[in-house]
């Protein structure tokens, strides 16, 4: 076992907050152990740390830098790992439940209260062993091009995850996001082509991100939306640049983004309150945001700040696994798909238990 993992195991041992991480096609681990078991608040957007921020709510828990002691390794692939097979199980009360929230959703948008929400649901699953050096290392094997992540806190709890979705990249004042929606299991055919459903649901994400820059950046760039594949899944994905006007901006762009209409829905305030009412269960921090801030911790430099969004992601709780799932929904949902589009979703984290 390396200086990381016996750090990892100790700290879990002491109940200390840690975050392990790696980022997407990166060949380094990164560690971040806090000294204490403080539970630490940004204040504000010039802090230095790793933020862990739910959906819902102005309280972003993170890891301060001040407070922690940093371990970087490279990532030496000497263990080899065969992805489970996930057979297709269906939970026929959670279809029912989900199903009926995807039609209220459908009413709403026919309604007008909003054109697209993003409706989730949390699966359990029961774990027979877990230990985190494999199951992190099985990410890191199984998902190159994701943000992996193990996050504890004894007053959050364990969370991990291996999400496709890049929130926010800041270099001093340069910003790329990305829009990422439309979803499609992938199948062994290397061409994809999308519904106008799907197209539609995409081009909303990146209409309310573009929106939500104008006044704040200059200089932006969006890219034509193409696919791109995500461990089992296709996506459709459109790149965005952009030069932040002034660095005090970051903290303004995140609050105006986050959630993003990737997992919230659009408008932004209306479809959050519907999702907030009608969901019936706490999101937590899924689909909140994630990422190193003000800091990168591989080379120590600052202003650079490298946010992603929690998807894909679980929460341990016991002996079990809590998936987090979602999908978007538009006017042409269909119920039964949009559940079986969760059950997709969910093969990401059943992979590596
Ligand atoms: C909401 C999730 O994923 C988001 C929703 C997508 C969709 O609706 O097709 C696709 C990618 C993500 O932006 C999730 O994985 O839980």
């Amino acid at each position: 076992m390396t200086d990381l993992f016996i750090k990892v195991r100790t700290h879990q041992e002491q109940q200390l907050p840690f975050v392990l991480y790696a980022k997407p096609n990166s060949d380094k681990m990164i560690g971040l152990f806090q000294k204490n078991d403080h539970l630490y608040f940004l204040e504000d957007f010039a802090m230095k740390g790793f933020v862990f921020a739910p959906f819902d709510g102005d309280l972003m828990p993170y890891i301060p830098q001040k407070q922690s002691d940093v371990y970087v390794e490279t990532i030496v692939e000497t263990d080899y790992f065969i992805a489970k097979e996930v057979l297709p199980e269906i939970d026929e009360t959670a279809k029912i439940i989900f199903e009926n929230l995807v039609k209220r959703g459908v009413e709403a948008i026919n309604k007008g209260t909003f054109k697209k929400v993003v409706l989730s649901r949390k699966e359990e699953v029961l774990l027979r062993q877990f230990d985190i050096e494999t199951v992190f290392k099985k990410l890191i094997s199984f998902y190159p091009t994701a943000f992996k992540y193990c996050f504890f806190h004894p007053k959050i709890g364990m969370w991990m995850g291996a999400t496709p979705e890049q929130f926010l990249k800041i270099n001093q004042r340069a910003l790329q996001t990305v829009a990422l929606a439309g979803t499609q299991i992938a199948t062994t055919a290397e061409n994809v082509s999308w519904s106008e459903k799907e197209i539609e649901e995409q081009r909303l994400v990146t209409e309310f991100i573009t929106t939500g820059l104008q006044s704040k950046v200059s200089e932006m760039t969006v890219s034509s939306p193409y696919s791109i594949k995500a461990g089992n899944l296709w996506h459709i994905k459109t790149d965005i640049t952009a030069i932040v006007k002034s660095k005090k901006a970051k903290g303004e762009i995140i609050k105006t983004l986050h959630p993003t209409s990737a997992v919230c829905g659009l408008p932004k305030e209306s479809a959050k309150a519907f999702i907030l009412k009608n969901e019936n269960y706490d999101r937590e921090y899924y689909s909140g945001f994630l990422g190193e801030l003000n800091i990168d911790f591989a080379t120590f430099r600052t202003e650079q700040t490298d946010l992603f969004v929690n998807l894909r992601c679980m929460k341990i709780v016991g002996d079990m696994a809590q998936l987090f799932i979602g999908c978007g929904i538009t006017k042409d949902s269909v119920p039964a798909d949009e559940f079986t589009e969760t059950g997709n979703k969910s093969i990401t984290m059943k992979k590596v238990l």
